[in-house]
C-alpha cells in the first residue's frame, strides 16, 4: 500500500519541496504514568527543514527518539518512504537512511576528526572482514570512496584544518560540527538534529545555522531538528511543529506558528534568548 503524498510546495525563498518522506500518525508514548507524547501526527516532506520546538519537557526528544527507533510508541504508526515502518532497532532505522546527532555530543574523544567522520560511513561498507580478505581490490576501492566522501564533507563544513586533531581537544562548537559531519557522511535521506545549537554562543549559533542551510541546499538533505530556543529555528525552518506537555499545539510556517495564540501562551513567561 502506498500512502505517499505527492503534494509538495514552494517555499517563500523559491525552493521546491517534494512529497511526504515521513509521516507520524497518532503517536502516543508513555513512560509508566508519564505521557511524554499524546496522539501527535505530522509529516516531513522531501527537502524541507522541519523543526519541532517546545518548552522544557514538552516531549521533543521523545519524538526524535521515536523517529530514530530508540523508543517504540505504545500507539500510532510511523510511515517512511511510502511504507508503514515495522518495529525496528535503531541500527535498522539508520540503515534506512536516517542519521542523527545527539544533544550530548556522542563522538569518539580519542580519535581524530577524520576517523570520527569515517565512522559515519560504516553503513556504506559492504565488504566485511572475510570478504576483504577474498577481494582485496574491492575493499580498497570502497575504502578510497569512503575516504573521498568523508574528506568532501570535511571540506564542506570547513574543518580541514583540524582533520587530524583528536576530538577531545576541540572546543564545543567545533565538536558539534564534527558530529554534523559524521551524520552527513552516512549520506542520509533524513537528518535528525537534536538541539544542534544548545550550549552555543551567538557566533557558534550563527555558524551552525549557516551550515544547516548549506547542507540542505547543497545535498538536498531533508532535515528535522528539535530546538528549545524558538528564535533560532524561526529563520531556519520551512515548517514548525510546536509541542507542549506532550501535545501538538501548533503546526505550520514560522509566521503561522508565531501568530498562533496557543503557541504564544505556551511560551509566555518562558525565557528564550
Ligand atoms: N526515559 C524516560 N523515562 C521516564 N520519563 C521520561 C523519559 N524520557 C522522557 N521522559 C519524560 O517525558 C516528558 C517529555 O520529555 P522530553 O525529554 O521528551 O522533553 P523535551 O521537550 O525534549 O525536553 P527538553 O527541552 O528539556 O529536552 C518529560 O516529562 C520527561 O520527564
Amino acid at each position: 500500500m502506498n500512502d505517499m503524498s505527492t503534494e509538495g510546495y514552494t517555499t517563500a525563498d523559491g525552493r521546491k519541496i517534494g512529497g511526504t518522506l515521513m509521516e507520524m500518525k497518532n503517536i502516543t508514548l508513555s513512560f509508566g504514568g508519564v505521557k511524554a507524547i499524546t496522539d501527535i501526527s505530522f509529516d516531513i516532506k522531501e527537502g524541507e527543514i522541519r523543526a519541532i520546538i517546545g518548552p522544557n519537557g514538552a516531549g521533543k526528544s521523545s519524538m526524535l527518539n521515536v523517529i530514530s527507533g530508540f523508543y517504540i510508541p505504545q500507539q500510532g504508526e510511523v510511515w517512511y518512504q511510502g511504507a508503514k515502518r515495522p518495529q525496528m532497532r535503531p541500527y535498522e532505522v539508520a540503515r534506512q537512511g536516517i542519521a542523527r546527532t545527539f544533544q550530548n555530543i556522542a563522538l569518539f574523544d580519542g580519535m581524530s576528526v577524520l576517523d570520527n567522520v569515517m565512522t559515519g560511513r560504516l553503513n556504506h561498507m559492504t565488504t566485511g572482514l572475510f570478504a576483504q580478505g577474498l577481494w582485496k581490490g574491492k575493499a580498497e576501492r570502497e575504502e578510497v570512496e569512503n575516504r573521498e566522501r568523508a574528506e568532501k564533507i570535511i571540506d564542506f563544513l570547513e574543518i580541514q584544518a583540524i582533520r587530524k586533531t583528536p576530538v577531545a581537544r576541540l572546543p564545543y562548537g567545533l565538536k558539534k560540527r564534527v558530529e554534523l559531519a559524521r551524520a552527513l557522511a552516512a549520506e542520509p535521506s533524513l537528518l535528525l538534529l537534536d538541539e544542534p545549537m544548545a550550549g552555543m554562543n551567538v557566533e557558534e549559533k550563527e555558524d551552525m545555522s549557516r551550515f544547516i542551510l548549506d547542507v540542505n541546499d547543497e545535498f538536498g538533505t531533508t532535515i528535522a531538528l528539535i530546538e528549545h530556543d524558538m528564535g533560532v529555528v524561526m529563520d531556519l525552518s520551512d515548517r514548525v511543529v510546536v509541542m507542549d506537555y506532550g501535545k501538538k499545539i501548533g503546526d505550520g510556517t514560522p509566521d503561522e506558528v508565531r501568530n498562533n495564540q496557543d503557541v504564544i501562551d505556551a511560551y509566555l513567561g518562558v525565557s528564550h534568548d
